[in-house]
């Protein structure tokens, strides 16, 4: 059976993702930044990806939103609604991963879904219900410290609990690697019993192919790229080329840095002996409408063959520091907004590769530089492909989801442009 998939990623480094893991199926993926006006004329793509911000946004414009570009995929031919969200599970105290689930359940007069973040490839693990980063549950893997998404919590019933209006239960791993008939059984009761969701537990890629028998039967699924790319499979689509398009050489890099999770501090801190770099001065960023210019013009200025790096990324401590000086809110909006203003005045430089790292940081710059619609390249890491602006053929952007790629990422994703 043939399905085709409708996406609606909750940032743009989770869009990135989840379409490098489903392209991976030989699937046709075309990923769109926001919800287009206009529907398609004829699309032969077996996936439709929809690039949202809407992470930490205020709940109500996240519903918003969400919901416009359900129905937009529903009116573009989806058969199948899949919210994407972070393996790590990223929300505020008021959700927005609850709320929107709820919205979309409704808008598709659907009763239950599965909430599955389970990311095996990139060490997040699901037990009992609890999230894992590489064996270290969610509130002590350093996730605790994001600027704006803090999870102090593992407990995905609980988090899932406290957001949603429904109530959540467990599809634990025993049940899940019996297969599809204890699986099926299990969310019988689990319906019978009055839940909406189930979190589901994976430790591989395997306990989640567990579950493909009965995927075509919701018309919402929730949760990682790992689980995007186990729905595309169950599809039988035509199988197309897998991409391994890179940018070429030509033209002029830059990389602007706005994730402080552990894992870029410490590819920041391995780039900083590898090439230029120039860390962001947030009381600029607050006080100096110049500030972007300022940076534009030492960017230009460098001549190093590795791409100059822009960087906020910062320990916890001065993270803490900066946000308690002008209020959470304020300091990220703030250093994202440099960040755009920044892209922008480089693209009218000439400037045609962007490696961009953090999720909300790279929302708005690919909002700020016009794109709106991406094609998958070559991998540089699982879950952060190169992607190829289809406005401007020449423009080529890597979005890099917080804690993913290896220490050398930065100098690596440049080392596969070719002459
Ligand atoms: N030095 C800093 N102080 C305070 N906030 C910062 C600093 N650097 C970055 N930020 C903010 O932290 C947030 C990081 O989130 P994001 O870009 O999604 O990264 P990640 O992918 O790691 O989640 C952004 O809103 C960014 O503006
Ligand atoms: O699922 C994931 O981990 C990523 O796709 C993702 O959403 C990352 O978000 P950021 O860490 O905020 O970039």
């Amino acid at each position: 059976m043939t399905i085709k998939i409708g996406v609606i990623a909750d940032d743009f480094t989770g869009s990135t993702d989840i379409g490098c893991f489903i392209a991976a199926t030989g699937c046709q993926v075309v990923q769109f930044v926001g919800t287009p006006d206009e529907s398609l004329n004829s699309s032969d793509a077996d996936a439709l990806i929809i690039s949202l911000k809407t992470r930490s946004c205020p709940v109500q414009q996240a519903i918003d939103e969400s919901i416009k570009a359900c129905r937009w995929l529903k009116a573009n031919g989806c058969q199948l609604i899949y919210f994407k969200y972070c393996s790590t599970f990223d929300s505020t105290a008021q959700g927005n991963i609850g709320p929107v689930t709820d919205a979309l359940l409704k808008e598709l007069d659907s009763h239950f879904t599965l909430i599955c973040p389970s990311l095996p490839v990139n060490g997040r693990t699901v037990v009992q219900g609890h999230l894992f980063v590489n064996g270290q549950l969610l509130n002590e893997s350093g996730m605790q410290n994001h600027p704006i998404t803090p999870m102090k919590d593992a407990n995905l019933i609980r988090l899932m609990d406290a957001q949603s209006s429904g109530k959540t239960g467990l599809l634990d791993l025993v049940t899940v690697q019996q297969g599809a008939n204890a699986i099926t059984e299990k969310i019988t009761q689990l319906q019978q019993k009055g839940f909406r969701y189930a979190v589901v537990d994976a430790m591989t890629l395997e306990d989640l192919r567990q579950l493909k028998p009965l995927l075509k039967h919701f018309p919402l699924l929730t949760g990682g790229s790992a689980f995007g790319q186990i729905i595309a499979e169950t599809s039988d689509h035509k199988i197309s080329q897998i991409s391994q398009q890179y940018p070429s050489a030509g033209g002029r890099g830059v990389i602007l840095s706005g994730s402080c999770s552990v894992m870029t501090n410490n590819q920041v801190a391995r780039y900083q002996q590898q090439a230029p770099t120039l860390a962001l001065d947030i009381e600029q960023c607050m006080t100096n409408p110049q500030y972007a210019v300022e940076l534009s013009q030492w960017v230009m200025q460098q001549s190093s063959t590795l791409a100059p790096m822009v960087y906020a990324t910062q320990p916890p401590e001065q993270v803490r520091h900066m946000q308690e000086k002008y209020g959470i809110e304020q300091v990220s909006y703030a250093v994202e907004k440099t960040f755009a203003h920044l892209a922008r005045l480089l693209s009218e430089q000439g400037f045609n590769r962007f490696i961009l790292a953090g999720g909300e940081t790279s929302s708005l710059i690919v909002q700020e530089l016009g794109t709106n619609k991406l094609e998958i390249g070559g991998l540089i890491a699982p879950g952060v492909p190169w992607v190829r602006d289809l406005n401007q053929n020449n423009r080529w952007l890597a979005l890099k989801s917080g804690n993913f790629g290896d220490q050398n990422f930065f100098q690596h994703a440049q080392e596969l442009c070719h002459d």
